[in-house]
């Protein structure tokens, strides 16, 4: 530590810390000199160090800040658990430096403390060794970074009352309906004859037999048990979860790569054994109503039983005590029934693995009927399968992600992943099936290139972010930039992440674009899913960075200056 004796300032500071320690020492002597300046500390500490300071500068400006912090008893308002805990290590330093400074200095303080006994001393001289051993490891390990100035500020604050995102209730309000009604309309606008959005399209007369039969009914809960029962089984690795606001860690049986082999495998044993499954594409609307009844009706009890569970089980996004928002985002964070997490099931499994399912009969239906496998309906069914093969994979980074540690799960996700997801991301197929629009091969090429770049970034952007997360201290970030900040977790300021703050994002969308490039540009609706995806991603960063934004606080800010775009590099 040799900046500490370089700075006179400091020195001086120290100085005054012992000497005010000492003298409160002295007039209060039954009372443990450790506890106190914690609180003190805090709401006195005066301005932060400058941006140029060091790691180990801050740390020894900190403790010359908070030792001579006497009185207040009250513990400190709002700061993150890891930072109270990060300076109470530093002001126990400094405390007990102040102790044994002066009971060691000279006889006249042990006169004056009657309950000083030797043992005393010593067990403070170890408590000493320990606080600095800890106060090395914490500078150590903020000095390893290359990034040249540490964290300045604690995150900022929560606000007071609810939180609202989507426009708070009225916009909830709002979603519920026009999330099952673009769903409708969008579909609707794609039928053999036309396929347009901007033509209204017209209702069948007969209403409910357009729209529901109970063979549909039998498919789809027959369906969500399959997958439920393969989601269960004793087979693949078992995760842990974040830690939880309760304590603890929940597990999660990761062998959604396993249930996509084993269902794609019975839709061959199924098409082998001629059974007649197109009936699932001539039944897409059936299906549709079928989960959005049932999107509803289960979101209602999740909503139900969400009151029934302890406090501590609840998402912190989704309890505002609006009725409409909370039954919308969600009261509960990880429902479950058994052994089955409902949320982590539903966001991988039937939806994603029927979108991919529809996807491949739908192959099978062009091929039935006009006797070929269209060129650009095969592709963008390869296209899908490998993106949601890639999600099970890495089924595990899942758990990560907002939806899991931030949303409860409500009609948003519920809907979103049971009716939004394999109805109308199988968009750009059924309309290739609808139509019979085929491309040359010259024009499929440059497509088939587009979507590689896309899944390049987004595989090797995910998987950069998800080893930095797992090993900081892996060999190949060594060369790397970093962003320390106050809850011991770093932000990876170089490499991919260097590059914007979603270059995830950026590869995901690329790829968007390439399914819908294999529809041609004669409709503007096949190109609906990269335009709402543009928008959910914009909206979704900013929402994550709101959240990281309380979460890192000035060091997120730091991490904002020095990475300038969100997704678009030069452009946003
Ligand atoms: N097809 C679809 O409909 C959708 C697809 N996706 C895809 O899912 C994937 C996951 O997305 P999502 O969870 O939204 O976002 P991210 O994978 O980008 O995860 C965000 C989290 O990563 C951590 N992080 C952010 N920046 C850094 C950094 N510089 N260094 C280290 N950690 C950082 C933060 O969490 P912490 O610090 O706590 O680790 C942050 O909260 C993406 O590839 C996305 O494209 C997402 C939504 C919908
Ligand atoms: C329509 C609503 C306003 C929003 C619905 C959102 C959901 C469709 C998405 C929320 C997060 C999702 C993720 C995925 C699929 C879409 C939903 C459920 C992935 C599983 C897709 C594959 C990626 O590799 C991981 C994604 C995680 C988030």
């Amino acid at each position: 530590m040799p900046r500490r004796e370089k700075s006179p300032n400091k020195s001086r500071g120290r100085e005054r810390a012992r000497s005010k320690s000492a003298s409160r020492t002295k007039s209060s002597p039954t009372k443990s000199p450790s506890r106190r300046p914690v609180t003190r500390s805090r709401s006195r500490t005066p301005s932060r160090p400058a941006k140029t300071s060091s790691a180990a500068e801050v740390v020894i400006q900190e403790v010359n800040q908070v030792a001579p912090t006497p009185r207040t008893p009250s513990r400190p308002k709002s700061r993150s658990p890891s930072r109270a805990a990060q300076k109470e290590t530093v002001v126990t330093k400094r405390t007990v430096v102040t102790s044994v400074v002066s009971s060691s200095s000279g006889q006249e303080q042990a006169a004056h403390t009657p309950v000083r006994s030797s043992s005393r001393i010593a067990s403070l001289i170890e408590k000493e060794k320990e606080a600095s051993y800890l106060i090395k490891e914490q500078m150590k390990s903020e000095m390893i970074t290359n990034m040249k100035t540490p964290p300045p500020s604690a995150p900022k604050k929560k606000e007071k009352g609810p939180h609202y995102e989507f426009m708070g209730p009225i916009g909830a309000f709002l979603l519920i309906f026009l999330l099952p009604a673009t769903v409708y309309y969008v579909n609707m606008a794609c039928r053999k004859t036309k396929c347009s959005i901007l033509i209204v399209p017209s209702l069948p007369r007969n209403f409910v037999a357009a729209f529901f039969d109970t063979e549909a009914c039998l498919i789809f809960f027959g369906w969500m048990a399959f997958q439920a029962l393969l989601a269960v089984l004793p087979v693949g690795r078992l995760v842990d979860g974040q830690p939880l606001k309760s304590g603890g860690k929940l597990k999660y049986r990761c062998n959604g790569f396993l249930a996509l082999v084993v269902s794609l495998a019975g839709l061959g044993v199924a098409v082998y054994l001629k059974l007649p499954v197109t009936k699932v594409v001539d039944k897409f609307f059936k299906l549709m109503t079928v989960a959005t009844i049932f999107s509803f009706a289960f979101s209602i009890c999740l909503y139900v039983s969400s009151h029934f569970v302890s406090s501590k089980k609840l998402a912190p996004g989704g309890n505002s005590g609006n009725f409409i928002y909370d039954f919308f985002i969600g009261r509960e964070l990880n429902p479950r029934v058994g052994p089955l997490d409902l949320k982590f099931f539903c966001e991988l499994r039937p939806g994603l693995i029927g979108w991919v399912m529809m996807d491949w009969i739908m192959v099978l239906k062009a091929y039935q009927e006009t006797g070929t496998f269209p060129p650009n309906l095969v592709l963008v069914t390869v296209f899908q399968t490998l993106y949601v093969a890639d999600a099970l994979w890495f089924e595990d980074a899942i758990l990560t992600t907002m939806d899991i540690i931030h949303d409860g799960f409500g009609f948003m996700l519920c809907f979103g992943d049971l009716v939004w997801v394999p109805f109308l991301y199988s968009l750009q197929p059924r309309f290739l099936l609808e139509s019979g629009f085929t491309l040359p091969w010259y024009c499929l090429a440059p497509i088939v290139v587009i979507n590689l770049i896309g899944y390049m970034i987004f595989r090797l952007s995910n998987s950069q972010k998800n080893l930095f997360r797992k090993d900081p201290k892996h060999p190949v970030f060594s060369g790397m930039e970093t962003v320390p900040t106050q809850t011991g977790r770093k932000l990876l300021a170089s490499g991919w992440w260097g590059i914007c703050h979603k270059p995830n994002y950026l590869g995901d969308l690329i790829m968007a674009l390439a399914w819908s490039l294999t529809t041609g540009f004669g409709h503007i609706f096949t190109y609906f899913y990269p335009l709402y995806f543009l928008v959910l991603l914009i909206h979704r960063e900013r929402r994550d960075n709101e959240q990281c934004a309380a979460k890192y606080g000035a060091s997120w800010e730091r991490y904002c200056q020095r990475v300038k775009y969100r997704i678009f590099p030069y452009i946003y």
